[in-house]
């Protein structure tokens, strides 16, 4: 059975976000992911992590900005990356080091990096070609880490206009790149939201070793898995007989206490030692 990392950036939103460690850890996690870390030195979250025994298994690459409050500014202002934007290089160059450094210090493996909306009357193809090229430039600072970038499809009622919306458009730019160090984060959320035939799909890409990280919610509210359309249940053991070992972050905005949702993990999944 695969392990849960919760997500903290959506998981006990009552919470100030440095407490939502101990909350995680109290609640028998032993992975976190959240989206963004800028806003705290490094050293404390790292703290954090070692205090309540997590380990960090994602977090993502600036969206847009340099600064905590550019950062902030662009995500209010809709930005959602930049690695496929034409004339925003530079700003994707610096943001990858940024992660970079914060994924160091929280020895965290796995970043993803965020394409970006399509601007309107955009030309795709150069946008296609500029994901391509940054993605090759980020995959040989990451490869010198040791980390592996991602990249997610995210489904267009969440997020209208995102650059990258389905499994298949990101394998093939995982064709494209060709680095060992460039995966996909399959949301299961945003799979059955833009595709359905969820467990076709997991059947199809995991084998080939290209899906580095899992996200799963309820659709279509984004809530706890065990509301809503999805049967994770089945999907847990397509997981499995799969043999799919790496880590599904709890990606969804609880209905209610965060603690009292948790009833949707299996059992077996409880902490390892
Ligand atoms: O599914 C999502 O929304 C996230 O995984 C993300 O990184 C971008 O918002
Ligand atoms: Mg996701």
């Amino acid at each position: 059975m695969s392990q849960f990392a919760a997500n903290l950036s959506w998981l006990y939103p009552h919470l100030p976000f440095l407490d939502r460690f101990e909350a995680a850890a109290r609640d028998g996690f032993t992975a976190v992911e959240y989206l963004a870390p800028y806003g705290w030195e490094a050293g404390e979250l790292a703290a954090r992590l070692r205090t309540n025994g997590l380990r960090q298994v994602l977090f993502n690459a600036p969206a847009a900005g340099l600064t905590p409050p550019e950062m902030a500014a662009a995500w209010q202002s809709g930005a959602r990356g930049t690695a496929a934007l034409p004339g925003q290089e530079a700003a994707f160059r610096a943001g990858v080091q940024e992660a970079l450094r914060y994924a160091a210090v929280l020895d965290c493996p796995r970043i993803h990096v965020m394409s970006g909306m399509v601007p309107v009357g955009a030309d795709v193809a150069a946008m296609q070609t500029t994901l391509i090229d940054n993605l090759r430039w980020a995959c040989m600072q990451a490869a010198a880490q040791g980390c592996q970038l991602l990249i997610e499809p995210i489904n267009a009622r969440d997020m209208p206009g995102y650059f990258l919306q389905r499994q298949a458009q990101a394998h093939a730019v995982l064709d494209a790149v060709d680095s060992p160090h460039l995966k996909v984060l399959m949301d299961l959320y945003h799979c059955q939201v833009a595709e359905g035939d969820v467990a076709s799909k997991l059947r199809q890409y995991l084998p080939t070793g290209r899906v580095a990280h899992i996200q799963i919610a309820g659709v279509p509210e984004r809530q706890e898995p065990d509301i809503g359309e999805l049967h994770y249940p089945y999907l847990f053991d397509v997981l499995d007989a799969l043999g799919y070992a790496g880590w599904i972050g709890c990606e969804y905005r609880p209905a209610g206490d965060t603690s009292s949702g948790l009833g949707w993990r299996p059992r077996d999944s409880t902490p390892r030692p």
